[in-house]
């Protein structure tokens, strides 16, 4: 089983969205895979349940096909940083939870475990601890996540430089382009491609599925 903790430039670049493309390519290649969201904050009701999207979207991508509460055992209502919301909820974002939930999945021992962040790397669980500080226990390469917008070279390669300082290696970043309005996205695509220090693993184009084949080798390069 490989796992890989999936972390963004920043909240709403399309970590989730990835994730899905990800975990849809690796069944395609035979293998199975499982999504997990240990934090969310966000939620909708749905037929009188609150339930947040990207647990949803990860269930329904994930070939393993699980209860929400295991992909998503934290679930917040409000769209706002998890740990105010989980203050204000009376609950604690615990290091327990979020390590046990992990565990519960590896015992379905999919070939591919992608494990979602919230909002982007330094996300506070409390006053003093940030999920790195979780993560960093549960033996996970980093896929980093950029979303293509005027101002991501800053965002990159901070959060690459923070990711490495804290001791993960990055296994690839992923080009996400979540406007299909960038202005000289190619050069700034080749700008990173050069400053991050590790490989582009896969370029999704806004709007339409990556090319097939570099899917593939993207997830064959997780397997
Ligand atoms: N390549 C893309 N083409 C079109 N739409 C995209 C693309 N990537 C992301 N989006 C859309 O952008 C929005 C934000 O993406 P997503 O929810 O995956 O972000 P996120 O980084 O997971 O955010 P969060 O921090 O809330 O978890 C979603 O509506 C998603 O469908
Ligand atoms: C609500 C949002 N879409 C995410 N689920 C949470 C983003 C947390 C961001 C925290 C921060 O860095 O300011
Ligand atoms: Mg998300």
């Amino acid at each position: 089983m490989k796992q890989y903790f999936v972390t963004g430039t920043d909240t709403e670049v399309g970590k989730t969205y990835v994730t899905c493309q990800l975990l849809r390519a690796t069944q395609a290649i035979s293998k199975s895979s499982v999504g997990y969201k240990p934090i969310a904050a966000g939620c909708d009701k749905v037929n009188g349940e609150w339930v947040n999207e990207d647990a949803l979207a990860i269930q329904q991508a994930s070939s393993l096909k699980l209860p929400l509460s295991i992909i998503n055992p934290i679930s917040l209502v409000p769209p706002i940083a998890p740990h105010i919301a989980a203050a204000e909820a009376g609950v604690s974002l615990s290091e327990h939870t979020i390590s046990q939930g992990l565990s519960q999945l590896q015992q379905y021992k999919p070939d591919v475990l992608l494990m979602e962040g919230a909002g982007g790397w330094r996300l506070p669980l409390s006053e003093s601890t940030y999920l790195p500080d979780v993560v960093a226990k549960l033996n996970m390469e980093v896929i980093l996540v950029v979303g293509m917008k005027l101002g991501c070279l800053n965002h990159a390669l901070l959060t690459a430089e923070a990711i490495t300082h804290d001791g993960f290696n990055i296994k690839g970043w992923v080009a996400n382009d979540i406007t299909g309005e960038m202005p000289r996205y190619k050069e700034n695509l080749a700008t990173l491609k050069h400053a991050l220090p590790a490989p582009l693993l896969l370029e999704v184009p806004y709007q339409v599925a990556p090319n097939s084949q570099e899917l593939i080798s993207a997830v064959q390069q997780l397997c």
